[in-house]
């Protein structure tokens, strides 16, 4: 079977965005895991962190699914969704759009460029729960916000959350974030373990000064990547809860794979985020499923705009 496919980025984090909404693959449940288990291997030519399905709808204006590259499936995606929020809005000629996600209908839209020649989209991440039965967190409490897992870190303080999807994240120092201790504690926690029966994304935050932070994220099914959008609000939201940034006002989020801005908003005790950040195609080509021969391969201009942006933010990294 020939697929016709979209290679894609949010802040580094790389996606094969598939559209089955005018053309019906006929993917099984575990055609897709396999489709991303072999798509994604980086030893072949695409390679990337999951593949975005983008189908119909009957309750939004499309739905996204996404797949990490182990072949498991994700409630949500942050990075994604903006990839996602531009194709469906260019395909429908629109500027605003709500899409369909594992457990929640997401209002996303284009945005002002946040760099020069930089395609942007404000996706809503949402809902927000540290119930810890939602990530799900085995521990005899209901709830961590900046508590210590005796169990698992003596050192580390961490938050747990689900937005949907599951997160921990600790703010670190300058030592810390440069050790082998997320590597360790994020395979400790997502090979079999007593705590996350599913897995969890693991993040490392440093705070660089008010308004601006570095976040680090070895993903759930993937392992480090550049970026992770869901992470990187949760992060902000965590930043917020503690006094170190403002609900309400941009935060701007570094990363390995460049910036994003998050705003928490607050309403009582529910949390939403908005992640504004790049959208980038890199390059549409059509796969052969079974050989996985690529071909009719057409790269995008985009990259050197977001190169731009990239040595930014990385300019403002080496400053701290
Ligand atoms: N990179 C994503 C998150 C992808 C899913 C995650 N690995 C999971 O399993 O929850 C993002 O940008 O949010």
């Amino acid at each position: 079977m020939m697929i016709e496919l979209i290679k894609c980025h949010g802040s580094g984090n790389d996606f094969l965005l598939i559209d089955e909404m005018d053309r019906d693959y006929g993917f099984t449940e575990e055609s897709r895991a396999d489709l991303a288990k072999s798509l994604c291997n980086r030893e072949t030519e695409l390679g990337a962190d999951g593949i975005l399905f983008i189908l119909s709808s009957t309750k939004a204006d499309a739905r996204m699914r996404v797949f990490n590259s182990d072949g498991s499936e994700a409630s949500m995606c942050g990075n994604g969704l903006r990839c996602a929020a531009r194709y469906i809005c260019e395909k429908l000629g629109v500027t605003e759009a709500i899409v369909e996600t594992m457990k929640a209908n997401l209002q996303v839209k284009k945005e002002t460029d946040i760099f020069p020649g930089v395609p942007t989209y404000n996706v809503e991440i949402s809902p927000v729960s540290f119930r810890l039965e939602d990530l799900p967190l085995k521990l005899d409490q209901e709830e961590l916000i900046q508590q210590k897992i005796p169990s698992l870190s003596n050192d580390l303080v961490f938050t747990a959350l689900a937005v949907p999807n599951p997160h921990l994240v600790a703010i670190v120092n300058n030592d810390q974030v440069e050790s082998n201790m997320q590597k360790e504690l994020s395979e400790k926690v997502n090979g079999p373990n007593e705590w996350f029966p599913d897995g969890v994304n693991v993040s490392f935050i440093k705070l660089l000064e008010k308004g601006k932070i570095y976040v680090r994220t070895f993903e759930r099914g993937v392992g480090f990547t550049n970026a992770c959008g869901t992470a990187m609000s949760s992060s902000s939201l965590v930043t917020c809860l503690i006094g170190e940034n403002q609900f309400e006002e941009k935060i701007s989020v570094y990363n390995n794979g460049g910036m994003v801005q998050c705003v928490v908003h607050k309403e009582g005790d529910r949390y939403t985020i908005d992640l504004i950040g790049n959208a980038t195609y890199m390059y549409k080509a059509t796969v052969d499923a079974i050989s996985q021969k690529v071909t009719d391969k057409h790269n995008y201009s985009e990259q050197e705009a977001y190169h731009h942006l990239r040595e930014h933010a990385q300019t403002v990294l080496d400053a701290k």
